[in-house]
């Protein structure tokens, strides 16, 4: 199998959690970074501040796009005159929130531009990422197959039949570290507020959550198994579930929220 050439044009939390994936991953591709504020770019790699610096030698077999959506159209354009003809031999893989496949193509200057989506989100940075994936028609099986790899270095792929599924993605999967992050930092605050030294509940609750991960990854069983097993009748555990699964607040919630997230993708779209 050939290394592949990335281009990854963004590196910020986003392109840099894929990069220190990819980097410490057992294949890593051969990466040009496009950024202008990078400071620890890996060793191996190139770095270009602007995309007039881009380099004659550079011919991406993927261009990944790592800005927030509305800096895609500039950056885009950019790209097509700096790159020209080399710019129709990659393909180009978005991991943004918003901007459609068919605007992503106009502003690359080719209605028949080869074009991945993709919602991955910040775990990718340990190799434990999950990402939803749709390609344009105009991708072709080997480019497709390519990007599913490249995401796979860094965590687990789900192949998405709509490019509207990756709202959806969003939700409850791009978005979703986010909440999880949310409620470590509230059992953590808890905690110091029951009394805990702050060293003693940050531990407590990071390998809480870590082994809760490790048995959703690794176990058959159903989340709600997992949720029952803990839950001794008439115990500690039911009485706080009493609270969080009141009609009002965790299954109106969750809905609420993930609803949030998608309104505010489409927005993005604009
Ligand atoms: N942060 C997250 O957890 C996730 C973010 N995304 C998507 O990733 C994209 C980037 O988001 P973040 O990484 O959070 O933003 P960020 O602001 O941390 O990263 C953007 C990077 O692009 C660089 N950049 C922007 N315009 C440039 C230009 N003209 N020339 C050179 N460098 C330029 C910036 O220096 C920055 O490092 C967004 O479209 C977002 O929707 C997707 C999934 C998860
Ligand atoms: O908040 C955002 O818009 C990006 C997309 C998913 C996670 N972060």
């Amino acid at each position: 199998m050939t290394t592949p050439t990335l281009l990854l044009v963004g590196c910020g939390k986003m392109g840099g959690a894929l990069m220190r994936g990819w980097v410490s991953s057992p294949n890593p591709p051969r990466l040009f970074i496009l950024d202008r504020k990078i400071q620890d770019a890996p060793a191996g790699s190139t770095v270009f501040r602007t995309p007039e610096e881009i380099t004659d030698d550079v011919q991406p077999d993927i261009i990944v796009l790592a800005v927030k959506p509305a800096g895609a159209e500039p950056m885009l354009k950019a790209l097509r005159n700096v790159l020209g003809s080399r710019m129709d031999k990659a393909a180009l893989l978005s991991v943004m929130a918003g901007k459609s496949c068919e605007k992503l193509a106009e502003w690359c200057g080719r209605a028949d531009m080869p074009i991945i989506r993709t919602m991955p989100n910040t775990p990718s940075s340990v190799g434990a990422g999950s990402t939803g994936l749709y390609a344009s028609p105009h991708v072709s099986k080997a480019q497709k197959e390519l990007a599913i790899r490249l995401m796979e270095q860094v965590g687990a792929v789900v192949p998405v039949p709509h490019e509207e599924d990756l709202r959806s993605v969003i939700a409850i999967a791009g978005s979703a570290p986010a909440y999880v992050f949310l409620l470590a930092e509230l059992l953590e605050k808890t905690g110091q507020e029951l009394g805990l030294e702050k060293k003693a509940a940050r531990t407590l609750v990071r390998s809480m959550i870590y082994g809760v991960g490790k048995m959703l990854h690794e176990l058959p069983d159903e989340a709600e198994t997992l949720r029952k097993n803990v839950t001794s009748p008439n115990g500690t555990t039911a009485a706080a579930l009493n609270v969080f699964m009141a009609e009002e607040n965790w299954p109106r919630l969750v809905p609420l929220a993930a609803e949030a997230a998608i309104k505010r993708s489409r927005e993005l779209d604009d």
